[in-house]
């Protein structure tokens, strides 16, 4: 798959066995050869495949480290970010080095915003681990996260390259899984009931996590989003819509403090709470909220906030999302599936009264 921007075109390559051709592809890719290579990844991820890919590498690029931070969200600070710039600094890292993210949407996203930002921005390939990671190494956000929002510190910097292993899912943790089932949620929501039907009927084969239907599904998945980013790549208009369910989700992750509940499973959470808003504005018609319920009914994903969590919170924290302007919170809301919109000034009694409706239907669908 082809991703055109109005900066950039880059390939998605999805396959077997693509860790051990990173360096063939870094020849490909580069008229001249990379001065040194930092492959970028996580202390779950780095020993299961750190070594394949340095060795890859090293065929054409001999001075390639590898530098590890913690897996997890708390990764994505100004304070690792310091580290490895620090880090890369010390090792004589000049401007014709390659930065490669090895891991899911933290490293991809810590990575990227590091390549965007070192001596003003160096190349970068997004090598993802994980299902979420569809999502989050195509299109060119790069972020880390401020105490008090998410990815408030980024760019958008478009990597020279996706290369999709899909052999690295293997190991994949289940609990995973649904985390990155939800953005593909999200893709059908806002831009293809197809995309939902075929999940609904594919859903046995992706529990077993059969690698051919996942593989399938992350090419469907990305395809939604690369068609979205090609035309608008830095959310002028329609690249909100990827946004869908994420001014709840951010919040419950925020409110949570980083790294307590997977990024996916918040949206799932801020997808329902943002049907609710726009039933009760008379915006998402009631056959839709149904759907959005149903769909994370039938994938186990969950409908509630987190107990933790007040709504108190999640008021504060809303504040911070990037979306609003002028101080109008705003929300993507469905009109139909497939046909997201952005609407601006919901009022925070609005989200309340959401909030209170979303308790209890998750109480009746836990009866249920
Ligand atoms: N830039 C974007 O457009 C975008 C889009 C969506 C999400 N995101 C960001 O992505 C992040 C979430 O990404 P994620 O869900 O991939 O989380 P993650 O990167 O934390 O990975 C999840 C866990 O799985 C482990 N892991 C990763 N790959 C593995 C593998 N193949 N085998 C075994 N373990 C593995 C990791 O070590 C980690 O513990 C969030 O910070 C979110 O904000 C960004
Ligand atoms: O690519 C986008 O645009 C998205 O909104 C994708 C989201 O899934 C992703 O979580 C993104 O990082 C959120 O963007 P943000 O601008 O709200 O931080
Ligand atoms: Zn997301």
């Amino acid at each position: 798959m082809q991703l055109e921007t109005n900066t950039a075109s880059y390939h998605i390559s999805f396959g077997s066995g693509l860790l051990q051709s990173i360096g063939q592809c870094i020849t490909d890719l580069f008229d001249f050869l990379p001065t040194k290579v930092i492959v970028l990844s996580d202390d779950k991820v780095a020993p299961l495949y750190g070594q394949t890919v340095c060795t890859s590498v090293q065929t054409v690029v001999p001075d390639t480290k590898i530098f590890v931070v913690q897996h997890g969200e708390q990764s994505k600070s100004l304070t690792v970010y310091d580290q490895v710039v620090g880090y890369m600094l010390e090792n004589n890292f000049d401007r014709k080095s390659l930065v490669i993210a090895l891991g899911g949407g933290v490293v991809g996203d810590l990575a990227g915003f590091v390549a965007a930002t070192y001596m003003r921005g160096i190349p970068f390939i997004q090598v993802p681990t994980t299902i979420l990671a569809h999502d989050s190494s195509v299109g060119g956000k790069v972020a880390i996260n401020h105490p008090l929002g998410k990815n408030t510190i980024g760019a958008f910097y478009q990597p020279k390259a996706v290369i999709y292993d899909v052999d690295t899912l293997k190991t994949l943790p289940k609990e995973q899984l649904d985390s990155g089932i939800a953005e593909v949620v999200k893709h059908g929501h806002i831009h293809s009931p197809e995309l939902i039907d075929w999940l609904m009927e594919n859903y046995y084969k992706i529990d077993q996590l059969n690698q051919a239907t996942l593989a399938d599904m992350l090419y469907r998945s990305c395809l939604v989003k690369a068609n979205i980013v090609s035309q608008d790549e830095r959310e002028q208009g329609i690249r909100a819509y990827l946004n869908f369910g994420h001014t709840i989700g951010h919040s419950i992750e925020s409110a949570l403090g980083y790294g307590n509940i997977p990024h996916g499973i918040a949206v799932a959470i801020g997808m329902v709470t943002a049907a609710i808003i726009g039933y009760q504005k008379g915006i998402t018609p009631k056959h839709v909220l149904d759907q959005v319920i149903s769909v994370n009914k039938f994938l186990g994903l969950p409908m509630r906030l987190p107990k933790e969590v007040t709504y108190d919170k999640i008021l504060q924290y809303i504040q911070y999302d990037k979306k609003n302007v002028g101080g109008f919170l705003t929300f993507v809301l469905l009109k139909d599936i497939g046909a997201p919109e952005i609407f601006k000034g919901i009022t925070k009694e609005e989200v309340l009264d959401a909030l209170y409706y979303q308790l209890n239907i998750a109480l009746d669908v836990t009866k249920g």
